[in-house]
Order: structure tokens, then sequence, then C-alpha cells
């Protein structure tokens, strides 16, 4: 619990944690303190490419998405004195849609991303044809998306799969001179392997359903439970539609009725592990409360509101 406890507090001044917010998308504006244009990078790494970026261009604003907290801290370092970078660390295919409202955003770089060619880890790629989807929506009207990566067969199906989206290619080159290099640019080119780069442009919206969109409430229930049923959810699985929810422990507090429940839900590609909490409203009262854990800070999508529902639902049972 106290590890869940770090990783919920804030740690980093540049970062921002979108899941304490109260209202999803994010007003980045208010967070930056001004309207400058939004680019948002998807995989920063150490943040060599986000700083130079950002440095270059003061009159613009930067957010950086990662997965990795290795990079995070790396990254952090570097931009920890420009004001006009922010951090995320999130699966950007989850927070491009989720936290960026409709147009939005100038531009989206993604830097050598891994292709997950295998077919075992063909979920873990960022840029499937719903990717292109939320581009169409959190995009300005103009605004690009921009990948370089070394993998010929990427960047070609991406190219092909933008164009079935309905973007506008504006370049696709083999070996550019590009003015800031990543990391791994610098590796590939030293190791003699090909770049490529493409750029696309948006010619059309598209409207995309957010998972949260609007006010990010605390979700609970109110039930009356059979306590004897609180055992059984050890393993439990739910499932619904695009939901799964797999109930992973349940723990007694020492100090007073109170159970705590680890859960994993899933809403599409969309994992998240966090704990609810089960109480009597009163000292031996069979009316209960089941609620996040307020050392939980899981975003509040489907999954996770249906949780507390489908959990005191299945304590109330006879
Ligand atoms: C091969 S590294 C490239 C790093 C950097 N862009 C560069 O070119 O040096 C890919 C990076 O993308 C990050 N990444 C992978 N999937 C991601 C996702 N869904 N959302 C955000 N970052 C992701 C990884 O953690 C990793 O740091």
């Amino acid at each position: 619990m106290q590890e869940m406890e770090k990783t919920n507090s804030v740690l980093f001044s540049r970062e921002v944690k979108p899941s304490l917010f109260d209202y999803l998308p994010i007003d980045w504006s208010n967070i930056f303190g001004n309207n400058n244009g939004v680019i948002v990078e998807i995989g920063f790494g150490s943040g060599e490419y986000l700083q130079s970026y950002a440095v270059k261009h003061p009159e613009k604003n930067f957010v950086g998405f990662e997965v990795s907290i290795t990079s995070m801290k790396k990254a952090h370092k570097r931009i920890e004195n420009l004001d006009n970078v922010r951090l995320v660390i999130t699966d950007a295919r989850f927070g491009l849609r989720e936290f960026f409202g409709p147009k939005s955003v100038e531009k989206v770089v993604m830097n050598f991303p891994i292709p997950w060619d295998k077919k075992s880890h063909e979920r873990r790629r960022v840029i499937v044809p719903e990717f292109f989807e939320t581009l169409s929506n959190v995009l300005v009207d103009d605004g690009t998306f921009e990948l370089a990566t070394d993998v010929e067969w990427y960047a070609k199906q991406t190219m092909e799969t933008a164009k079935e989206m309905g973007f506008e290619v504006v370049e696709f080159l083999e070996n550019p001179d590009r003015e800031i290099k990543t990391r791994y640019e610098q590796k590939w080119i030293k190791y003699g392997r090909n770049i490529y780069s493409l750029l696309i442009r948006k010619v059309k919206h598209l409207e995309v359903e957010r998972l949260i969109g609007g006010r990010h409430e605390m979700p609970h229930a109110r039930s009356v439970v059979i306590e004897e049923k609180i055992s059984l959810l050890n393993n439990k699985i739910f499932k619904e539609g695009k939901k799964v929810i797999v109930v992973k422990g349940v723990y007694k507090s020492t100090h007073n009725d109170a159970y705590v429940i680890k859960v994993i839900s899933t809403d599409g590609e969309f994992q998240q592990h966090y704990y609810l909490v089960a109480y009597p409203e009163e000292p031996g009262s069979r009316e209960w409360i089941i609620k996040l854990d307020s050392a939980s800070n899981p975003y509040r999508t489907p999954a996770v509101k249906w949780s507390v529902q489908v959990l005191a639902e299945f304590l109330a049972q006879e």
C-alpha cells in the first residue's frame, strides 16, 4: 500500500497527473498559463528530443508521454527548468484521447517506437487505426503527425493506414537530415541503419468516443452486504462488453471492519490496478459502502465505475 501511495504522489515538478484532475479532458492553457499551440511527443525516452524542441520553440507548449518511470526520471532532469514542458506517465493511446479535447493539439511526434511486430505483441502497438481516429479528433485543422523509425515496413504501413484513414501524406523520406536527432536515431545512424520519416496532415475531423470525458467523479455504492461473501471475491472475474474486472486479493483490516479489495480492470486494451474498500456504514450494520480506496487513483473509466457496482451487487446476493 505504501508503494502505491508513493506512485500516486506528485514526484516531479513538471509532471501532470491527470488521474487527480476533477475534469477531463484537461484545459492545457490553464496548466501552461497561456494559449500557445500544443505539441505532443509520444515515448520521449530520455527526453533529449523534447528538451531540444522545447528550447528551440519557446512559443509552443510541449506535453510528453511515457510509460517508463526510469525514462521519466531521466527526462525530467533535462526539462525541469523549461516552463513550456509537461510530462505524463500514461499509455499515450489512452492519454492522447482522454486528456486532450477536440482540435487542441497542433502536432504529435513519435520517434522510434517499438513496432511490436510479433503477433503475440501486436496489441501493444501504438499506431493502429484507432490511433488515427484519435488524431483526427485531437489535432487542430491542418494539424500534423510525424513518425521517425528505422523499420521500413512500419513506416510504409503507417503511411498506408494514414491514407486510408483520410490523412494527407505531406512527405515520406528515407534518411532525412532531421534538425533534432533522438538518442535512438543517433544510435541507428552510427550502426548504418536506414531511417524513415513520415509527415501526415489532418484533413478531416472525426468525433471519438472518450472513456471518461467530463467530471472525474469518485465512484461509490451503498449496498446490503453479506459479509461471508467477501472471501468468495478472491480471483473472481466479471465481464461485460469491453469491460473486465479481476479480483486479485481481499484483505481484512486489523483495526476496523473494513476490507481492502485488490482489483485489475480492463477497458478494451487499457488496464489499471487499484484497490477498493468495503466497510459497514455503522459498526455492525448490514448497510455497507463500497468505493475506491483513497490511496488509489485509477482513471474513472467505465470498467472502474462498473467494478464498484458489480462488486456491490455480488456481495448483496443471497
Ligand atoms: C525505442 S524507445 C525510443 C525513445 C526515444 N523516442 C528515442 O527515439 O530515443 C520507445 C519509447 O516509447 C515508450 N513507449 C512505448 N509504448 C508507449 C505508449 N503506449 N505510450 C507512451 N510511451 C510509450 C517506451 O517506454 C520507450 O521509452
